[in-house]
C-alpha cells in the first residue's frame, strides 16, 4: 500500500476558520455531482453510459476505476479532462471546469494511445511539447521522474511500448499537475514492465499527487490504490477503501449446523455477516470477514461444523458488477451475491 505524505498542516488561522487565508476550503480534486453522459448513436436507440454519478476525490487520493468493459469508465476520465461534456450534471476540478484545471497545468493524463511521432527522440519530443506550455518543469527532471532518463537519445519507433508508456507519462509531467489520470496505463506492458511503471507512479503518490487510473486489474488496483470505485453500466456500485471493497468482493460463504440458543447472537449480529440463509440442517451466511464470523461462531454459539467457502475473485466481481444497476446502491455497501454455488472448495474447521 502506497503511504502518502500528509497535506501540508494548514495555518492555526486556517483550522480555526476552516479556511485558507484568501483562497477558501480546499476543494476536491475532482467531484462529479449527479453527472449523466447519454450518447446519440445514429441509427440506434441513446446509449446512458453515465447515470447519476456522484464522486469525491480528495488532494493526495490514489484512486482505481474499476469496471468491466462498458462501464463507463472511459467516459468518466474523459469528462474529468474536459474532452467530453456530461449531458447532466456538474464536473469540478479542484473547484474549477476541467478546461480551466488544464489550462492552469493542475490535471494531465496518461492515455492509452495517444499520437507519439515515430521519428523523434524521446527528448525531442519532451522538448516539442513542452515549447506549447507557458511554464515547464525542466525536461531532464520529467525524464528523471518517468524513469527514462537513460532513453533521451533514442528515437520513438525504437522504444518498447512499456517505454512509450514512460514518455507519454512524462509528457503529463510536464505542467507538473497536482491531479494524474491514467486510463488503462498498462494495457500494453508485460508484467515485468508493469510493475517498473507503477514502481515510477509510488514516487509520484508519495509526493502527494492525486492519482486516478482505470483499470481492468483488480490486482493492480489493489496493489497500488487506497480507494476503490467500482462501476458498471454506468453507475458506481461499490466505493471504499480497497479492503473493504476486496472484502465484498471476496466475500465467502460460512456456514454450520446451528440453532442458536437463548442468549446466543443471532446469525445477522455475527461480525461480517451480510446475509443469511437457512437449508434444514444448515446455517449459510455470506460474510466479509468470514475469520471473524467463525471465531464467533466457534467460541461463543453452540454452532458445530463450521465451514468456510472461499468465491474466486474474479467470480466476485463478475457478480458484484453484473448487478441489475436498478438494484445496486450507489454507496460502498453493495451486497454480495449470497447464492452458493456447489464447486467451491470447502475447508472444515
Ligand atoms: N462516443 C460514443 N458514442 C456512443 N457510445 C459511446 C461513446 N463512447 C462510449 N460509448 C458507450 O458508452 C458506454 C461506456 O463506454 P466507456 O468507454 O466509457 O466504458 P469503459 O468502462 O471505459 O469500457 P472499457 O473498459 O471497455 O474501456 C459503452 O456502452 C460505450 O459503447
Amino acid at each position: 500500500m502506497v503511504k502518502h505524505s500528509p497535506a501540508p498542516t494548514p495555518p492555526a488561522e486556517a483550522v480555526a476558520t476552516g479556511r485558507s487565508p484568501g483562497v477558501g476550503p480546499r476543494p476536491p480534486a475532482l467531484e462529479f455531482r449527479d453527472l449523466g453522459q447519454t450518447f446519440t448513436v445514429r441509427g440506434s436507440g441513446p446509449v446512458q453510459a453515465i447515470r447519476g454519478l456522484d464522486l469525491r476525490i480528495d488532494p493526495g487520493e490514489v484512486v482505481a476505476l474499476l469496471g468491466p468493459n462498458g462501464a463507463g469508465k472511459t467516459t468518466a476520465l474523459d469528462i474529468a479532462l474536459g474532452l467530453t461534456e456530461p449531458t447532466e450534471g456538474q464536473v469540478r476540478v479542484f473547484g474549477e471546469a476541467p478546461r480551466e484545471a488544464i489550462e492552469a497545468g493542475r490535471i494531465a493524463a496518461v492515455l492509452q494511445t495517444g499520437g507519439l511521432l515515430a521519428d523523434l527522440t524521446v527528448e525531442e519530443t519532451v522538448r516539442a511539447i513542452a515549447a506549447l506550455y507557458r511554464r515547464t518543469l525542466s525536461v531532464g527532471e520529467v525524464l528523471e521522474r518517468a524513469g527514462i532518463a537513460e532513453l533521451g537519445g533514442r528515437r520513438v519507433a525504437r522504444c518498447s511500448g512499456g517505454e512509450q508508456q514512460r514518455l507519454r507519462f512524462a509528457l503529463a509531467l510536464l505542467s507538473d499537475p497536482d491531479l494524474l489520470i491514467l486510463d488503462e496505463p498498462t494495457a500494453a506492458m508485460d508484467v515485468g514492465t508493469r510493475r517498473e511503471f507503477w514502481a515510477t507512479m509510488h514516487s509520484e503518490a508519495a509526493s502527494g499527487s492525486t492519482i486516478i487510473f482505470a483499470t481492468h486489474h483488480l490486482e493492480e488496483a489493489e496493489a497500488f490504490a487506497d480507494r476503490i470505485v467500482l462501476m458498471a453500466r454506468g453507475r458506481i456500485v461499490a466505493d471504499g477503501p480497497v479492503d473493504r471493497v476486496r472484502a465484498m468482493a471476496t466475500g465467502s460463504r460460512v456456514t454450520a449446523v446451528w440453532n442458536p440458543a437463548a442468549g446466543e447472537p443471532s446469525p445477522e449480529e455475527l461480525p461480517g455477516v451480510t446475509a443469511v440463509d437457512r437449508t434444514a440442517a444448515r446455517v449459510i451466511l455470506t460474510s466479509s470477514d468470514s475469520d471473524a464470523t467463525a471465531r464467533v461462531l466457534l467460541t461463543e454459539t453452540s454452532a458445530r461444523e463450521v465451514t468456510i467457502s472461499a468465491r474466486s475473485l474474479d467470480d466476485a466481481f463478475v457478480t458484484l458488477t453484473a448487478d441489475d444497476p436498478a438494484d445496486a446502491a450507489p454507496t460502498d455497501t453493495a451486497p454480495v451475491d449470497p447464492a452458493p454455488t456447489d464447486t467451491d472448495p470447502e475447508a472444515t474447521r
